[in-house]
C-alpha cells in the first residue's frame, strides 16, 4: 500500500457476473435468508495505560489507549481451541452422509463443495439454484454454512497458473462475488486471507512464522522427522510445496472435514498472539490442526500463509479492484439492475479513495455487503482514531528541479526534521493516539506527547488529525537533538518518568479538523487553520518552519539554514489549488524533498533487507562482516539483490547485528529472493527477510550478479548500489516497506538524466 493506486489496469468487460447470476428472485432469498447473519464489526475497546489524561482531567484517570477486537459471534459459537469442527459443518456432514449414502461417519461438507465447484473455471461457485434439490432445511444449512478454504485455494491455483493482471482480478472478482452473495459473513475474512493479513495494520497483528517451527508442524503432523523434512524442502525450495507432497504421500482413512474460513482465519490470529515460553509448541499444535483438515492444494497455501508469503502477485490494489468489481455487480443484482463499464470504473475509484483515507476492511466490508459503493464515500471517511496512509515524497537531486517541476505555481520550503513520522489523532470523546509512518500505534511510545496535548491544543480543536515529526528535543539547551538520539527511546512499554529523550511535534499539516476532513483543501488554507487552532508550547509542540521564497538563491539559504538548525534539508510543497491537496500513501510530485548530503549521491537513501551475511576476517572472524540487502518488488513479491555492504559500521553494531541475525539465519535461500546462482556471489548465511537498515551510495550502475529493479532498466540485468554505506536501521518500516524496485530504477533514471545534462552544461536535470 506505499504505492500509488494510479496503475490499477482497467478492468475489462467482466460478464462472468452477468451468467453467474441467475434469477432475481433467489438472490433475493438468499440476501433476505443472509441478513438475519451477523456481519463482523469493530469494537474499540480501552485498556489503561499509566499516562495522564489527555486533557489533563484528573491526573489519576487512567488514559485509554485502543486495543482493537474483531468480534464475530458466529464465529465464535461454532469453533473452539481444541479444534473441533464447527455445529453447521456437521449438519454438512449429516445432510452429505444421506445424500452420498456414504460408509464412514467422518464424511465431510467439503464433499458437497467440491462436488458443487466443478462447473467450470468462470463459476467457481456455483448458485444454490443450480444444485439437486434439497430438504428445505438442508438447503438453509447449507446457506448458512460457511465459506471454505478449499473454495478460496482454487482461486489461488487458478491464479498462480497466469500472470495476467486483468485475470487475476477477474478471478478474484469472481471469487469476492460468491462469497458476497453465498456467506455475505465471511467476505471479511476472505479479503484479509488474500492479502495475507490478520486486520488493519494498526492492529498490529502479524504472520511470519519462522521456517524452523513450520518444519517442525509439517514433520509432526506427516509422520516424517525434521531432517527428512529439511532435506525435502533443500531438493524443492518452497515449504508449502513440501507440506502438499507430504499430505498427499500420507494415507488418510477417512476424508478430513472442510476447513472454513473463519475457522482458518481465527486459527491465524491465535496463532500471531501466542507468546510466552510454551509459546512454539501451541502454535506447532494450532498448525497440525490446521494442516490434517487439508486438502489437495490446500497445505502449500497454508504454510505460505504462515510464512507471510502467498507468492500470488495478488498486491493489495489487485485485491481492492477485484472487491470493488464483486461489490458493484452483486448490488446491481439484487436491485435488477444492470452495471455498465462507466459504473464499474466509478466504483473501482470509489473503493480505491476511500480505502487511502481509511485503510481499514474492518469499517469498509461490512458497509460494502450492506450498502455497495454508492454511499460509501459518505459513510466510509477519514476518521480520526484510524491512521490514514501518509503522504510522500519524491527526491530531488537539484534545487532547480525544484523549480523545474513547481514552474510558476505557488509552493512553499519547509524545514526537514529528523525525526520520526507522527500522525497525531484526537478524537471528539477525548481519545488520543500517535501513529507511526507505518500505522503502527505508538501512543504507548509517547506517552509525553500524550500528557502535553493540552498545553498546545486551543479548546476550539475538539477533534483532529495533524501530520508531524516527532524529534528528539534537549530540555536543557532547548533544542533538536540528533536523530540518533531519539531512535534510543524504547519502542514498548515506556513509562513517562523513565523518558531520558524527549520527544518534540513538528507539525507540518493538518488533515482533519473538528469533523471535517480536509484532504481537499488547499495547503495555504489548511496551514491556517493549523495555525489557529494550535499554539506552540516550548518542548513539547511547535510548527514546522517555512519559507515562501522563490528564488534558487532564497531555496539554497534556506537550505542551509534548515542544516544549521539541525535538520536534514526541505521538504517543497506545492501551497494553492488542487495540486496541494493532501494525497493519503501517495508518492507525490506536490512533495519534493531536498537533503542537504544526499544532493551529490543518489539524491536519497534506501531502505534495503538484509537478506544475507559473509563472516568476517581479520578482526571481524567471530561476527559478521559484511552483508547482502535487497530492495522489494512488490509486484512479483521479490526480494532482489542490491549490494554487498561492509562499510558504515561500528564494531558495536557488528556484534549487536550478528546477535540479532543469528536468530534468523535460514537453512536456504527463499526462493522469491532474486540473487546470482554463481557460486562466488553467494552469502556465507540466508536470513529470514526481518530487518530493514538506511543505506546511503555514491551512485548506481547496471550489474549482471545484482538483480534489483531487472527488466526495469535492462532486460537482463539488474542495479547495483556503488559504495555504500550503512546509515541507521528503519524500526519505523516492516521490511516489505523497503525500497522497491520501482524507485530503484527511478533513482537511476534519475542519475542517467542528470549526468548527461551535466555533460551537455545543462544546469537542470529533466523529469524522470
Ligand atoms: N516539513 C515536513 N513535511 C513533510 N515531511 C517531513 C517534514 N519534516 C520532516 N519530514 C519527514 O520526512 C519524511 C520524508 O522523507 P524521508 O526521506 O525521511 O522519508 P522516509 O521515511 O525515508 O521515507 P521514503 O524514503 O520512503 O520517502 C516524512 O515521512 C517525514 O517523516
Ligand atoms: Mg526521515
Ligand atoms: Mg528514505
Amino acid at each position: 500500500m506505499r504505492t500509488v493506486f494510479s496503475q490499477i489496469p482497467r478492468f475489462k468487460q467482466v460478464n462472468q457476473y452477468i451468467r453467474m447470476s441467475t434469477r432475481q428472485s433467489d438472490i433475493s432469498n438468499f440476501f433476505i435468508s443472509s441478513a438475519s447473519h451477523k456481519s463482523e464489526h469493530v469494537e474499540v475497546s480501552q485498556s489503561s495505560s499509566d499516562s495522564k489524561n489527555v486533557d489533563g482531567r484528573s491526573t489519576s484517570e487512567k488514559r485509554k489507549v485502543e486495543s482493537v477486537k474483531l468480534v464475530d459471534e458466529s464465529k465464535h459459537n461454532n469453533h473452539d481451541d481444541t479444534g473441533t469442527q464447527n455445529v453447521e459443518r456437521e449438519n454438512n456432514i449429516v445432510s452429505e452422509a444421506k445424500k452420498q449414502k456414504t460408509l464412514g461417519s467422518s464424511s465431510s461438507s467439503s464433499d458437497a463443495v467440491s462436488s458443487n465447484n466443478d462447473s467450470g473455471a468462470s463459476t467457481p461457485i456455483p448458485l444454490p439454484i443450480k444444485e439437486p434439490p434439497l430438504e428445505s432445511n438442508a438447503r438453509n444449512d447449507k446457506l448458512k454454512g460457511h465459506a471454505t478454504f478449499a473454495e478460496m485455494v482454487k482461486a489461488f491455483t487458478k491464479i498462480e497458473n497466469t500472470s495476467k493482471r486483468l485475470e487475476i482480478i477477474d478471478i478474484m472478482g469472481t471469487y469476492f462475488f460468491g462469497i458476497l452473495r453465498d456467506h455475505p459473513s465471511d467476505l471479511l475474512a476472505c479479503v484479509y486471507l488474500s492479502i495475507n493479513k490478520l486486520g488493519p495494520d494498526y492492529s498490529g497483528l502479524e504472520l511470519g512464522i519462522g521456517e524452523s517451527i513450520i518444519m517442525k508442524a509439517i514433520g509432526e503432523s506427516t509422520g516424517q522427522t525434521l531432517q527428512q523434512i529439511k532435506l525435502s524442502f533443500h531438493k524443492v525450495g518452497d515449504l508449502g510445496l513440501v507440506a502438499q507432497t507430504s499430505r498427499q504421500n500420507q494415507p488418510t482413512m477417512f476424508k478430513p472435514a472442510a476447513l472454513t474460513i473463519p475457522f482458518l482465519f481465527d486459527s491465524l490470529k491465535k496463532i500471531a498472539q501466542m507468546s510466552g515460553n510454551q509459546s512454539q509448541n501451541r502454535k506447532i499444535g494450532v498448525i497440525k490442526r490446521l494442516l490434517s483438515s487439508c486438502e489437495g492444494a490446500e497445505p502449500k497455501y497454508l504454510i505460505r500463509a504462515l510464512e507471510g508469503k502467498l507468492r500470488l502477485q495478488l498486491a493489495e490494489k489487485t485485491i481492492l479492484v477485484a472487491l470493488a468489481n464483486a461489490t458493484a455487480q452483486y448490488h446491481a443484482d439484487k436491485n435488477g439492475e444492470k452495471l455498465s463499464q462507466q459504473d464499474r470504473i466509478e466504483g473501482e475509484q470509489i473503493l480505491r479513495d476511500v480505502y487511502c483515507q481509511l485503510p481499514s476492511y474492518d469499517l469498509i466490508v461490512p458497509h460494502l455487503i450492506e450498502h455497495g459503493l454508492g454511499t460509501l464515500r459518505e459513510t466510509c471517511k477519514l476518521t480520526p482514531g484510524i491512521p490514514t496512509k501518509p503522504m510522500l515524497a519524491k527526491p530531488t537531486k537539484q534545487i532547480s528541479e525544484v523549480l523545474n517541476t513547481f514552474d510558476q505555481a505557488a509552493f512553499t520550503c519547509e524545514y526537514k526534521y529528523d525525526g520520526e513520522r507522527a500522525q497525531v489523532h484526537f478524537t471528539e470523546d477525548g481519545k488520543f493516539y500517535v501513529f507511526s509512518r507505518n500505522s503502527e500505534n505508538m501512543s504507548v511510545r509517547y506517552p509525553d506527547i500524550s500528557v502535553s496535548v493540552s498545553k498546545w491544543k486551543k479548546p476550539d480543536a475538539r477533534s483532529f488529525i495533524l501530520d508531524c515529526e516527532a524529534v528528539g528535543w534537549d530540555r536543557d539547551e532547548n533544542k533538536i537533538l540528533p536523530f540518533q538520539k531519539l531512535a534510543t527511546r524504547k519502542r514498548k512499554d515506556v513509562k513517562i518518568g523513565d523518558i531520558k529523550v524527549r520527544a518534540c511535534l513538528f507539525a507540518f499539516d493538518i488533515l482533519y479538523l473538528n469533523g471535517q476532513p480536509l484532504l481537499e483543501t488547499p495547503l495555504n488554507e489548511r496551514r491556517k487553520l493549523l495555525y489557529s487552532m494550535f499554539q506552540p508550547s516550548t518542548g513539547d509542540f511547535t510548527f514546522a518552519k517555512h519559507s515562501d521564497q522563490k528564488s534558487i538563491e532564497s531555496i539554497e539559504e534556506f537550505l542551509e539554514e534548515s542544516v544549521k538548525d539541525s535538520c536534514e534539508g526541505l521538504m517543497v510543497k506545492m501551497l494553492e489549488g488542487p495540486d496541494s491537496h493532501y494525497e493519503p500513501s501517495k508518492r507525490s510530485r506536490h512533495w519534493l524533498k531536498v537533503k542537504k548530503d544526499y544532493l551529490s549521491g543518489v539524491g536519497d537513501s534506501l531502505d534495503l533487507i538484509v537478506i544475507g551475511a559473509y563472516y568476517g576476517k581479520g578482526k571481524r572472524t567471530s561476527v559478521y562482516g559484511a552483508f547482502l540487502l535487497g530492495c522489494y518488488d512488490p509486484d512479483t513479491e521479490t526480494v532482489q539483490s542490491i549490494c554487498k555492504l561492509g562499510t558504515g559500521f561500528s564494531e558495536e553494531h557488528l556484534e549487536t547485528f550478528y546477535n540479532q541475525l543469528k536468530d534468523i539465519v535460514i537453512s536456504k535461500k527463499k526462493d522469491f529472493y532474486a540473487h546470482s546462482d554463481v557460486p562466488a556471489h553467494q552469502p556465507d548465511v540466508w536470513f529470514e527477510p526481518k530487518y530493514l537498515w538506511e543505506v546511503l551510495a555514491a551512485d548506481l550502475s547496471l550489474s549482471p550478479v545484482y538483480k534489483a529493479a531487472i527488466g526495469y532498466v535492462q532486460e537482463d540485468k539488474g542495479i547495483s548500489l556503488r559504495f555504500p554505506r550503512f546509515i541507521r536501521i528503519r524500526e519505523d518500516k516492516s521490511w516489505e516497506d523497503a525500497t522497491t524496485s520501482e524507485q530503484v530504477s527511478e533513482f537511476y533514471r534519475s542519475q542517467v538524466a542528470y549526468s548527461q545534462k551535466e555533460k551537455e552544461g545543462s544546469p537542470a536535470a529533466e523529469d524522470y
